[in-house]
């Protein structure tokens, strides 16, 4: 992965605070009095075991879905009062890649583009530099079908550089991607902090032991501190 000619944005210092969240799905109850903030600065590694919340946890977070209680609030803004607002500041890829299989894959890509706003006199410079920085460009004219499932993994990553914003929110990012690919993409979440971004990565992988982490485990407050780095054994939810 090159990422030398995709832009590189520099974030204001943003805030998400989650203060008291429940979450039901199907009427059971998921988890419950979970608070954390999240900052620049340090990304955060959500682990926990299988069922115990982080899908649900980063859907919420993600404006996908109301929580059952509490509250979600970004730089003081609840999501509730600001929902288009809050959505333009966070980017959440989850298990679906979202790719159309005809379409090949700058088309599907360039579709993104074009969803995001990029200026179409833009589209194909920013399209190909964002698959070059997942190492997809020789397979840029491939309809999505003939990816394979790793391959399919990066396109979905390669929009993070099309959407530029602050806050990833990431499911299982790693799942399919190879030893390489993983290591990249570890690069990439840091210098997203670096550029002072937050990330949020759900995934069962270390992915950089870096990262701060946060253990679910059931019913949960955590505290991430003013940049997203403070003492480990605060995150950790006995
Ligand atoms: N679509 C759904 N409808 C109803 N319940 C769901 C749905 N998806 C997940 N759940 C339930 O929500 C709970 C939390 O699931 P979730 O996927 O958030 O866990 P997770 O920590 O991400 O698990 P994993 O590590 O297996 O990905 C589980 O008990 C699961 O059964």
């Amino acid at each position: 992965m090159s990422g030398s000619v995709v832009p590189d944005p520099v974030f204001p210092a943003h805030r998400l605070d989650v203060t008291d969240l429940a979450c039901r799905r199907a009427g059971r109850p998921v988890f419950a009095g979970l608070s954390l903030s999240l900052g620049p600065g340090r990304p955060v590694w959500l682990k926990g075991p299988n069922g115990v919340g982080k899908s649900s946890l980063l859907r919420l977070l993600a404006g996908l879905g109301r929580p059952a209680a509490g509250t979600i609030a970004l730089d003081g803004v609840a999501l509730d009062d600001d929902p288009e607002g809050y959505a333009a500041e966070v980017h959440f890829i989850g298990h679906a890649e979202a790719l159309k299989p005809a379409l090949s894959l700058y088309d599907n890509t360039a579709f993104f583009a074009r969803l995001q706003g990029v200026a179409e006199a833009q589209v194909a410079e920013r399209v190909d530099a964002a698959l070059d920085t997942l190492s997809l460009g020789a397979l840029r004219d491939l309809p999505a079908r003939m990816l394979s499932s790793g391959q399919r993994r990066r396109a979905a990553l390669a929009r993070l550089f099309l959407a530029a914003r602050p806050i990833w929110l990431l499911d299982e990012p790693t799942v399919g991607l190879d030893a390489g690919a993983r290591a990249d993409l570890a690069r990439l979440i840091a210098r997203h902090a670096g550029q002072g971004g937050c990330a949020l990565i759900a995934s069962h992988d270390p992915l950089d032991p870096a990262m701060a982490v946060v253990e679910m485990a059931s019913a949960a407050s955590l505290d991430l501190g003013p940049d997203g780095d403070a003492d480990l054994d605060m995150w950790e939810i006995a």
